[in-house]
């Protein structure tokens, strides 16, 4: 949360078996397309699912007849796009549909906003929070998405927004150990200089490293990186970052 401190990061909740590490995290799931696949794997690794006004469409949609087995919390937002079959199935199993008519917040911080509450009432530890979807469609909500990251960087540890495409999270200015699961993750990879000046980069395990090297929206983006294969990465930045890598096309498939 910037302090310049070193971080440790993987991506275990896109794992088979992660049920032992759960009740650590929890899962917004925001009206963007999504596959079953990757839906299942969020849910078993997350021990509370909020969507994000339509988002609860999409969660109905997409699992069809197992909907009933992936029941959500909470339904929230301005519920603008909610369909009214959706929203009358999950009134009638029993889960609370929230509408907040504000018009200066978004339906995801709508549901971050949630979570802080949730932590409050338990006076429990800060969960990881795995955005589902966001990340493409509309430029303005795919910006603010970027942007809520950085902002939330500020006051969580771990914020992760995750499509079926990429898995991308703000590494802040400090040292970073990626843990690269090569089963998982794809080749390409980027880092990204979004909402600051400039940054001096370091890494290593990447095939284009850098060595304090100064990267700007208008200089150099690392972008189209490569992983390599059996090893890990290192990340030094002195200005918060954006990290995006590609998921590998099988963990979209395989459940
Ligand atoms: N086209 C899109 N591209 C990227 N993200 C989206 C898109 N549509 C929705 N989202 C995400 O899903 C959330 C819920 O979206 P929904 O369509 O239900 O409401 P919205 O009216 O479009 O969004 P908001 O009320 O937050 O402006 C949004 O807050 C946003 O984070
Ligand atoms: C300067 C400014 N720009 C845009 C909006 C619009 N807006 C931002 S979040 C939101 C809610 C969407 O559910 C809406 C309508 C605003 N309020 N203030």
């Amino acid at each position: 949360m910037g302090d310049n401190s070193s971080s440790q990061w993987n991506v275990d909740f896109l794992r088979h078996d992660p049920s032992n590490t759960a009740s650590k995290r929890v899962l917004v799931i925001l009206n963007q397309p999504f596959s079953a696949a990757l839906l299942r794997r969020l849910w078993n690794s997350t021990c509370w699912h909020c969507c994000a006004d339509g988002g609860a469409n999409r969660l109905v949609d997409t699992l069809l007849d197992t909907a009933a087995s992936y029941l959500p919390d909470l339904v929230k937002g301005d519920l603008d796009s909610l369909r009214p079959d959706v929203r009358e199935y999950y009134e009638s199993k029993g889960v609370p549909v929230v509408k907040d008519d504000d018009q200066d917040s978004t339906d995801l911080m709508k549901c971050v906003h949630e979570i802080i509450e949730k932590e409050r009432k338990e006076r429990t530890n800060q969960y990881e929070i795995i955005i589902l979807g966001g990340l493409a469609g509309r430029l303005d909500q795919t910006i603010h998405t970027i942007s809520y990251l950085y902002k939330l960087r500020k006051v969580r540890e771990r914020v992760y927004a995750i499509t079926d495409d990429n898995v991308c999270w703000v590494l802040d200015s400090g040292e970073h150990q990626i843990e690269i699961d090569h089963t998982i993750l794809g080749m390409t990879c980027g880092l990204l200089p979004v909402g600051i000046e400039s940054t001096i980069l370091s890494t290593s395990g990447l095939r284009w490293n850098l060595r304090d090297h100064s990267s700007s929206f208008d200089g150099l983006v690392s972008s189209s990186n490569h992983l390599v294969p059996g090893e890990n990465v290192w990340v030094k930045t002195s200005k918060p970052i954006l990290w995006t890598v590609e998921l590998r096309s099988s963990s979209r498939r395989v459940i």
